[in-house]
């Protein structure tokens, strides 16, 4: 496909997830399985390997030869915690402006957790990090959706730029926890999944407001004590 035919593909396909949050009858965090579905998108500069993170996660395997992404690509992996079945839906952004300018506002809209990922290896990844998170923060995303850093490229070790004391210093001064690992290297597998897992524990215990009038069922900004934006159910 020309980058213009994919970017049009996943505008399809955006706006047909966007009109199920409106489907009054199918909740937008319920598929017919009547399973939740979170919104988590990954997000950092070109080639830091977003791409290979969430196809380690939702694939299980290494993803040779990625793609720079247009727009967005969409995965997704069903996990099992405490006997509930919860489908992660994962939104692979792209990183070179280009090719992301067109769908940011998509991006942000109802998500529930975000994932800011550096390359290790690269310096200025590292760097460009305040400014995504940023971003995140213009597009009224919630501070109290998750979010957690992520170094990859781990076993690149001796090519690293990124001390983790250094990456541990700014994860603490926004609060969120740091996870450094590798979407290539196999031994790492476990670690990827459990990323995801805290995340999915995360929004799992988030306690879902049940709103008075079912006309009214939407997406809602609750309060600290509320919780985060969560499935309302009518
Ligand atoms: N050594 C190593 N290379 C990796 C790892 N993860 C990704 N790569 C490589 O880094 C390059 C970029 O990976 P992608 O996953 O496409 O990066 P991206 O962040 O999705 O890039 P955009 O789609 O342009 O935003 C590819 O050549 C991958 O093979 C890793 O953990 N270790």
């Amino acid at each position: 496909l020309s980058a213009m035919a994919k970017e049009n593909e996943n505008v399809y396909r955006i706006v047909a997830l966007h009109n199920r949050t409106n489907t009054k009858d199918l909740h937008p965090e319920y598929d017919c399985l009547q399973t939740r579905i979170f919104k988590i998108i990954v997000i950092g500069d070109s080639n830091v390997g977003k791409t290979c993170l969430s196809y380690r996660f939702c694939g299980g395997k290494f993803l040779k030869n990625p793609e720079a992404t247009i727009g967005v690509d969409f995965r997704e992996r069903t996990v099992e915690i405490d006997g509930e079945n919860i489908k992660l839906q994962i939104w692979d952004t792209a990183g070179q402006e280009r090719f992301r300018k067109s769908m940011v506002e998509h991006y942000y809209r109802n998500v529930h957790a975000v994932i800011f990922v550096y390359d290790i290896t690269k310096l200025s990844t590292f760097e460009n990090l305040p400014d995504w998170i940023e971003e995140c923060g213009r597009h009224a995303v919630s501070p109290l959706v998750p979010r957690i850093l992520v170094g990859n490229k781990c076993d690149l070790r001796d090519r690293c730029q990124v001390s983790t004391s250094l990456a541990q210093r700014l994860a603490d001064s926004y609060n969120f926890p740091l996870f450094e690992t590798s979407a290539r290297d196999p031994t790492e597998k476990e670690h990827v999944d459990a990323i995801f897992m805290t995340l999915a524990y995360k929004l799992k215990n988030h306690k879902p407001l049940r709103l008075k009038q079912p006309s009214e069922c939407s997406m809602v900004h609750l309060s600290e004590e509320q919780d985060v934006q969560s499935p309302c159910l009518c």
